[in-house]
C-alpha cells in the first residue's frame, strides 16, 4: 500500500501557468490562430504535464503490454480460447503481434508485463514478471480478485511505469493482452459511470448475437452479484479498490496504476482503447488529477469506449473502428503528439519570421 499511498500523494494537477502559456504561444505562431485544431489542445495539455512550455518532446517513448488471464472465461463470453493469452505474449516477445509493427513504424520500445497470465513464462528480453496470480476467478460468481491482489497490482503497474520514467522515456503508451477482458471492462464501466451493462459491452473479439445477449447477462450478474450499485461514484478509495478488485482484471489494475505512475512523474500517457478507458476510470476514481496527465489515443469500436471518453473529457485522436487492444490504438496516435508538440519547438513567431499578423496589424492600425 506504501507506492500507491506516495503515489496518490504525488499527483499534482496539471500546471495552469504552463497551459496558458503554451496557448499564447500557439497564437504567435505563423498560422491563423487555432489552425491546428485538436493538435493545439494536445500541445497545450503536454504543457501542462510538464509544467513547462513549450513541453519536451515526448521521446523516446515505451509501450508496456499488461497481459493477464479472467476467470469469467469459463462464461463463454468470447469466441477464443484462454491460452491464446499466453500464445500472443510470446509472439510480442518475438515481435510478431500488430502492436509490434506499429511500435516499430512509431519508433516506440515494447515491454510486455505479466501481471497475470495462466500459465509460466520463460524469461526472454523485453518480458517483466510482476505475477499476481494465475488469472482471476470468475466475476460473474464472486469478486475476481482480492483487495490485496488488486492493489499489488496496481502497484505493479505504478512500478513499470516509474521504471520506464528512469530508463530515460518521457511518453509512456499502454497495451493490453487477456483474452476476455472486454468483459471485465465493460462492468469496470458500469462500476464507474452507473452506465448500464446493455450500454457498455461490446463484441470484443467477433462475439455473436447470441453470445454479446450472454455477454451483458454476465456483466449484470457480476455488478449484482458483487453488490455493486448502479451509483457510478464509488466515492472512498477502499470502495474503488473494492469495485476494482470485485470485477475488473489484473491487467486493469495494472493500468490504472501505470496511468497514476504516469502522473506522478508528470509523464504523459497515451491511452489504448476499452481496456485502457476502463483502467483510466479506477485511476480517475483514485486521483482525479492524472486525467490531465491523460491523451485518448483512439476511439475503439466498443460501446463502452465512448461512454469512457465522455466521463473522463477525453478526446480521441484517432478513429478508424480499431477494436484490438495490445496498444495499437495509442501508438497510431503517438506521431500526432510528437507533431503536435515539436510546431512548439520549431514553427517561427510572425515577430521572428516576419510575417504579418493581422490581429496585431489591427491593434497598432485601427482604421484597417
Ligand atoms: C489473436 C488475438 C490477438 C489479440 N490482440 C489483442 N486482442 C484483444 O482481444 C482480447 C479481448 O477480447 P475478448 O474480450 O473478446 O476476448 C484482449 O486480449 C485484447 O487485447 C486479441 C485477441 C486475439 C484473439
Ligand atoms: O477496444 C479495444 O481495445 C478492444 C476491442 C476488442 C478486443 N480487444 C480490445
Amino acid at each position: 500500500m506504501e507506492i500507491l499511498d506516495q503515489t496518490l500523494a504525488a499527483i499534482r494537477p496539471a500546471d495552469l501557468q504552463a497551459m496558458a502559456d503554451a496557448r499564447a504561444h500557439q497564437d504567435r505562431l505563423t498560422k491563423p490562430r487555432g489552425a491546428l485544431g485538436v493538435l493545439e489542445e494536445v500541445a497545450v495539455r503536454l504543457a501542462g504535464v510538464a509544467g513547462a512550455c513549450p513541453p519536451p518532446a515526448p521521446a523516446p517513448a515505451a509501450l508496456a503490454i499488461f497481459a493477464a488471464d479472467h476467470g469469467v472465461h469459463a462464461q463463454g463470453v468470447t469466441p477464443w480460447p484462454r491460452e491464446v493469452t499466453t500464445q500472443m505474449v510470446l509472439n510480442f516477445l518475438a515481435g510478431g503481434a500488430v502492436a509490434n509493427a506499429f511500435a516499430a513504424q512509431a519508433g516506440v520500445s515494447v515491454t510486455v508485463v505479466d501481471v497475470g497470465v495462466a500459465a509460466d513464462l520463460p524469461e526472454a528480453p523485453g518480458l517483466v514478471s510482476r505475477k499476481i496470480a494465475y488469472g482471476t476467478a470468475d466475476l460473474s460468481a464472486g469478486p475476481a480478485m482480492t483487495a490485496e491482489q488488486a492493489v499489488a497490482a496496481l502497484e505493479a503497474g505504478i512500478t513499470v511505469a516509474r521504471d520506464l520514467v528512469a530508463q530515460g522515456n518521457a511518453c509512456l503508451v499502454t497495451g493490453d493482452m487477456g483474452i476476455a477482458n472486454t468483459t471485465a471492462s465493460a462492468a469496470l464501466i458500469c462500476a464507474f459511470t452507473g452506465r448500464d451493462a446493455a450500454d457498455t459491452t461490446g463484441r470484443g473479439t467477433g462475439a455473436d448475437d447470441a453470445t454479446l445477449r450472454h455477454k451483458i447477462e454476465i456483466v449484470r450478474r457480476g455488478l449484482e452479484v458483487n453488490d455493486i450499485p448502479g451509483d457510478g461514484d464509488p466515492g472512498s478509495r477502499s470502495e474503488v479498490v473494492r469495485r476494482l478488485a470485485a470485477v475488473g482484471g489484473l491487467e486493469h489494475a495494472a493500468l490504472a496504476g501505470f496511468v497514476l505512475g504516469a502522473a506522478a512523474a508528470r509523464v504523459p500517457v497515451i491511452l489504448d482503447g476499452v481496456i485502457a478507458g476502463a483502467a483510466a476510470l479506477v485511476a480517475a476514481a483514485l486521483a482525479p488529477d492524472a486525467v490531465g496527465y491523460c491523451l485518448a489515443g483512439h476511439r475503439s469500436a466498443e460501446p463502452g469506449h465512448a461512454i469512457t471518453l465522455d466521463h473522463l473529457g477525453l478526446r480521441a485522436l484517432v478513429d478508424l473502428e480499431l477494436r484490438l487492444g495490445e496498444g495499437t490504438g495509442a501508438l497510431l496516435a503517438y506521431p500526432l503528439v510528437s507533431a503536435a508538440v515539436r510546431v512548439m519547438h520549431e514553427v517561427a513567431t510572425f515577430d521572428s519570421a516576419g510575417v504579418t499578423d493581422k490581429d496585431a496589424q489591427a491593434t497598432l492600425d485601427p482604421s484597417t
